[in-house]
């Protein structure tokens, strides 16, 4: 006899297979989360970020939110596992009443791509916003001075933009062989930028 899944089980499947999934990658402090809310805004898209998840989980006091609390604090990457059960979970909580989903912040390593596929779905396009490792450090920053995130602070975002440079090469390049990457360039005006990320949604809509 297989591996005996529940007809639940299947249904979920199905439905986050017939869901348009947008992995939204850029290096900290590039402008995801700010992208994602206009897209939302606009399309009705669900917006999931990784790094809120983890934020959220180390704000609950969980086992797992003070395993993963001086990772964050330091800028290294957060267990795989870790990381895909909360997208995972995130995700099934909206699948009956969402558009699309926003995927901001993930993958960050081939595997993690690799292992959402095989648990969820594949992405329909893999959306990266680019700009210069100056223009990201000073974005965040300026956003220092109003956040309250423990990560924004100069020794910290030296090992967030190590930890992307380190990793993301082999990302892009993988997702581009397959025909899934869109490039959105982004030194300019948030608005600016917007309007490239339309070009790239308006096409798979
Ligand atoms: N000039 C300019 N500023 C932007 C743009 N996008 C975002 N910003 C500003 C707003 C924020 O204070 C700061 C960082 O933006 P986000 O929080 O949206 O970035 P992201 O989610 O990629 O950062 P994270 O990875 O969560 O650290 O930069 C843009 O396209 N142009
Ligand atoms: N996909 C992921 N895999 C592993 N760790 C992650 C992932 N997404 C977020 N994190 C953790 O959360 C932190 C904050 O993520 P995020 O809010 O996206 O900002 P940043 O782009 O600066 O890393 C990261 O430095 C990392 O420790
Ligand atoms: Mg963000």
């Amino acid at each position: 006899m297989g591996i005996c899944v529940s007809s639940d089980e299947k249904a979920e499947r199905e439905k986050l297979k017939k869901t348009k999934i947008i992995f939204v990658i850029g290096g900290p402090g590039s402008g995801k989360g700010t992208q994602c809310e206009k897209i939302v805004a606009k399309y009705g898209f669900t917006h999931l970020s990784t790094g809120d998840l983890l934020r959220a989980e180390v704000a609950s006091n969980s086992p797992t939110g003070s395993q993963i609390k001086d990772i964050m604090q330091n800028g290294y990457l957060v267990p795989l596992e870790i990381v895909l059960k909360l997208l995972r979970n995130a995700m099934l909580q909206k699948i009956n009443t969402c558009k699309g989903f926003l995927i901001d912040g993930y993958p960050r390593e081939i595997k993690q791509g690799l292992e959402f596929e095989k648990m969820i779905a594949p992405p329909t396009i893999v959306l990266i916003i680019t700009c210069s490792a100056d223009t990201m450090k000073q974005r965040i920053m300026k956003r220092a001075a109003t956040s309250s995130r423990a990560d924004d602070n100069e020794a910290t975002i030296v090992n967030r933009l190590e930890t992307y440079f380190r990793s993301t090469d082999p990302i892009i390049a993988y997702y581009e062989k397959r025909g899934l990457l869109r490039k959105v360039p982004a030194e300019g005006d948030a608005d600016v930028v917007f309007n490239e990320c339309c070009k790239v949604i308006d096409i798979i809509l």
